[in-house]
């Protein structure tokens, strides 16, 4: 199994604030790995650093065993296609428009997208169940989908490792559902590597009943204090020690007697 990325010792701080510490993670072809933590922990930052946006102070980033900083954005840009957490434009783009910008580092400087890359953001439009909303602005979508836009223009990228930061966060449960199987689907069918950081630990249950190859991580106070399979590290005494909130993990079957866990919450420590 080849490694997609690898973090070794790695540290950040912004000027007043020291964000993370010694943070290493390996992530496996064809993985899913969920990023999990309370708010303000580093999440964003770290997914922010391994996209080349925040330059580590120690440590190393390796993609695809080639040390990050080696590589040219637009080389990158065909590796890592990102969701953001929030999305801003100034600009009164279209949908259409928004997804063909994940075509860029395919399309020339000086040329116009071909057939290729308007196929690729009609397929990806279907996919995701938002093709009648390609001429609509995108200043005027919802949250929600804002986030399927996002993922339609990640999907459009077609690179081998896609990360997203909290993808599910403002979707209604068919959305949410929509993203997970689009996700489930990415890793099965094309093996996409994953890295994602979620709010909700449940997903990482869900993926991995779905057949997906998945481990979690949980980040708190700047370091990664537990790393494995699911079933692992989402307990109830990890979510306790990184959250402060008791819960009880539920686990039940689905027809086919495949485990399929959940998680409730029982209170404020
Ligand atoms: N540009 C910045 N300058 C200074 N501090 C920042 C900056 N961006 C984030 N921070 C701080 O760094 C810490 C980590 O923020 P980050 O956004 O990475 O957390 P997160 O785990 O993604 O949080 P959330 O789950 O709320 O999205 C927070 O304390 C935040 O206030």
């Amino acid at each position: 199994m080849s490694r997609i990325l690898e973090i070794a010792d790695l540290s950040f701080s912004y000027p007043a604030k020291e964000v993370f510490k010694k943070v290493s993670i390996n992530m496996d072809q064809g993985e899913i790995l969920c990023l999990m933590g309370p708010n303000g922990c580093g999440k964003t930052t770290l997914l922010d650093t391994i996209m080349g946006i925040h330059k580590a102070e120690h440590g190393r980033i390796k993609l695809m065993n080639q040390d990050l900083l080696t590589y040219s954005r637009k080389e990158l840009s065909k590796l890592i296609a990102y969701v953001p957490q929030v999305h801003q434009v100034v600009f009164p783009y279209t949908v259409k428009q928004i997804v063909l910008m994940g075509r860029t580092s395919y399309v020339g400087t000086f040329s116009e997208p071909g057939k290729t890359d308007h196929k690729a953001v009609e397929d990806a439009m279907d996919l995701v169940g938002i093709a009648g909303m390609a001429d609509k602005p995108y200043s005027q979508l919802s949250g929600g989908e804002v986030k399927l836009v996002l993922l339609a223009r990640a999907l459009c990228q077609q690179a081998p490792l896609l990360i997203m930061d909290e993808p599910t966060a403002n979707l209604d449960f068919k959305n949410e559902l929509i993203f997970l199987e689009t996700i489930v689907r990415l890793n099965k069918r094309d093996d996409r590597s994953i890295l994602m950081a979620t709010h909700s630990p449940e997903h990482a249950f869900y993926l991995q009943g779905k057949g997906s190859k998945v481990r979690a991580s949980m980040m708190s106070g700047g370091r990664i204090v537990a790393q494995g399979s699911p079933e692992k590290i989402i307990t109830e005494e990890n979510i306790e020690q990184v959250y402060g909130v008791r819960s009880a993990i539920l686990l039940d079957h689905d027809q086919e007697g495949t485990p399929i866990r959940s998680i409730t919450l029982r209170g404020i420590l």
